[in-house]
């Protein structure tokens, strides 16, 4: 509905007053009536006066300093809350530098919308040369999970309506919407758009699985001798925590957190494999996957990785065309992870063997001989320090504050940090994701403090924090409880690197040297702090999280320290420094 101030009115043929409304505030009621009341964008042609009547309407609109981290934003914001994330972008370069982020959120299946503002359709589809011209809808296509075009306002709910189911039910996904500048200005009468307006019921309704999938489900799991049970980061996007705690615990099977499914059940429970990977991927005869995929990161269900004795895989999607993907799944389940969860729990019934005890004790043996070997390393006070000293620091800060966002992103950063910092509450962790992206830290670290209201901790590298790093002036505006730390090593993998051909120019993974990227926080007002031991890091995490003040640490790290196999994972936090 249109403000006092902004009522547009006009005269009927008899002088009798017509109330209106238009396309900006149809699109703003049709947000709010779905529950969408944040949007990150950047503004500009033709979304401007948009994003000023959004927030003038209530709705929370965060500027950002680039389109990606925005997407970013917006994509994690999808992941925490169940709800489409909203990003809102100006016309073709902006609607580019968004859509990485919308195939990022289809790819990691987070839910989203990019909204874009797009250039007249007459002129585009003449191809005339309107500003900023770009047929979007056609670009944005094969990108995501759907794309609409809303072409009259009195579309305007239908449109966005289709946007948040395609979003938000079965597998979810980005979804694209292009808004041309024309329907942001179409006018109609105020109680017919009122009219045209759709609250969608049950955007993402329950998918039951079949009950004889469940039962073959639960023959093979009970077949296994060296049972697995692995939580992909679809497991914590459902919400169905104390679901899946039970299955865990009534099956006692051993379970394998992929790294943002890592605190659904504490990385420190008995039950917890995840300092046992190796034994368990390889030893292991039945494997339940629950919202994991067997990609990359599980070496696709085969190869060395899994060992030589055969397996028996159990699924548990939403998308049936998951199945089979990589490799044979014996029994299937299909539906929602909450209703897949708990009809095997039903299904367990009261006498539920756990599996044998020679299995469980070889897993909570090569746990604790790892956990031990890795101890001593995190307890150094070096200075320059290693990716061990300051990690120790940074692991007994999260297990202190458990509740706070662990944003994470980097290469060896990103690998060391995922095996040492334990995790002890579901949907704390947020990472680089399916695709092992460079970017997202500062858009996840923005959306996390918004979403969640929780103190935020970014562990970046320094290559990986490059990519969106403007946002600390995004941080500061909005005085967001963000304390950013970068691992200060010089350069991409280590800062060591030399140019072979003797030329003036440095190696290409090299930055400059001794870098203060702490002066870049302390420029827009934030705290910045240059640390240089693992104690100056502690006190200076603790300090940022009391105050919950913006904060950056230039956390200079030994430049020979890190390892270039970092940028595949598979890197040993016991062996990094031997591998240089
Ligand atoms: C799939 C993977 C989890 C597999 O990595 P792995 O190294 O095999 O496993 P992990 O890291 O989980 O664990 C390594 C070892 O540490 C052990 N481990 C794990 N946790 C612990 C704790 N808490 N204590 C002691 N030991 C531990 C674990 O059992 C393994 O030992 P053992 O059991 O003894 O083996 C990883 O490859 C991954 O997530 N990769 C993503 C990388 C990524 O996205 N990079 C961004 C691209 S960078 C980029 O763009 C670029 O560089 O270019």
């Amino acid at each position: 509905m249109l403000t006092a101030a902004s009522k547009l009115e006009a005269t009927t043929a008899n002088d009798a007053e017509q109330e209106l409304t238009d396309g900006f505030h149809l699109i703003i009621d049709a947000l709010k009536l779905n529950g969408l009341n944040t949007i990150y964008g950047v503004p500009g042609i033709p979304i401007t006066d948009f994003g000023r009547m959004a927030q003038a309407e209530g709705i929370r609109v965060l500027s950002f300093r680039h389109e990606q981290n925005a997407g970013y934003a917006a994509s994690i914001a999808g992941f925490l809350t169940k709800k489409p994330g909203v990003c809102l972008t100006v016309s073709a370069p902006g609607f580019l530098n968004g859509l990485t982020a919308l195939a990022h959120a289809t790819t990691n299946c987070f839910p989203m919308i990019l909204i874009s503002g797009s250039s007249e359709r007459e002129i585009v589809d003449l191809q005339q040369g309107d500003y900023e011209e770009m047929d979007q809808l056609a670009v944005a296509k094969p990108l995501c999970k759907a794309a609409f075009r809303v072409l009259h306002a009195q579309d305007i709910g239908i449109g966005v309506a289709r946007a948040i189911r395609a979003a938000v039910s079965g597998r979810p996904g980005g979804v694209y919407l292009d808004l041309p500048a024309k329907l942001f200005g179409q006018v109609m009468n105020a109680d017919a758009g009122k009219k045209s307006l759709v609250k969608v019921i049950d955007a993402a309704p329950a998918q039951i699985p079949a009950p004889d999938s469940v039962k073959r489900a639960l023959d093979v799991l009970k077949s296994g001798k060296k049972p697995l049970i692995i939580l992909g980061k679809g497991a914590a996007y459902a919400q169905a925590d104390d679901e899946i705690r039970t299955l865990i615990e009534k099956s006692g099977i051993p379970f394998l957190p992929m790294s943002m499914a890592k605190g659904l059940l504490p990385d420190t429970h008995p039950q917890c494999a995840g300092a046992a990977r190796s034994t368990v991927l390889k030893d292991s005869d039945v494997v339940m996957l629950i919202g994991a995929r067997l990609n990359w990161l599980l070496s696709h269900g085969k190869g060395k990785t899994w060992g030589d004795a055969p397996k028996k895989f159990i699924q548990i999607d939403i998308e049936p065309k998951e199945m089979d993907s990589n490799v044979e799944i014996v029994a299937p389940v299909v539906g929602d992870i909450g209703s897949c969860v708990s009809a095997l729990v039903q299904g367990m019934g009261s006498n539920w063997q756990t599996p044998p005890a020679d299995w469980i004790k070889t897993v909570q043996t090569k746990r604790d001989d790892n956990v031990a070997k890795m101890a001593p390393r995190l307890m150094n006070n070096n200075s320059p320090m290693d990716y061990h000293g300051a990690l120790g620091v940074l692991r007994t800060i999260i297990k202190e504050r458990p509740d706070a966002i662990l944003v994470n992103e980097g290469a060896n950063t990103l690998d060391l940090a995922r095996g040492i910092i334990d995790m002890y509450q579901p949907r704390k962790r947020i990472d680089v994701g399916t695709w092992g992206i460079m970017g997202i830290g500062m858009g996840y670290s923005i959306a996390a403090a918004i979403e969640t209201g929780k103190p935020v901790l970014a562990v970046e590298g320094d290559s990986a924090f490059g990519f969106s790093g403007m946002e600390v002036e995004t941080i500061c505006r909005y005085k967001l409880p963000v304390c950013v730390v970068i691992f200060n090593n010089d350069g991409i993998y280590r800062g060591t690197d030399v140019n072979p051909s003797g030329g003036p120019d440095v190696a290409p993974t090299v930055f400059v040297k001794s870098a203060r990227y702490d002066k870049m926080m302390e420029a827009f007002g934030g705290v910045g702090v240059n640390a240089t031991t693992p104690d100056e890091l502690k006190r200076a995490v603790n300090a940022a999280m009391d105050s919950g003040k913006p904060t950056l640490i230039n956390a200079v790290i030994d430049p020979a320290a890190g390892s270039e196999s970092g940028r595949i994972g598979n890197l040993n936090p016991q062996s990094v420094l031997k591998k240089k």
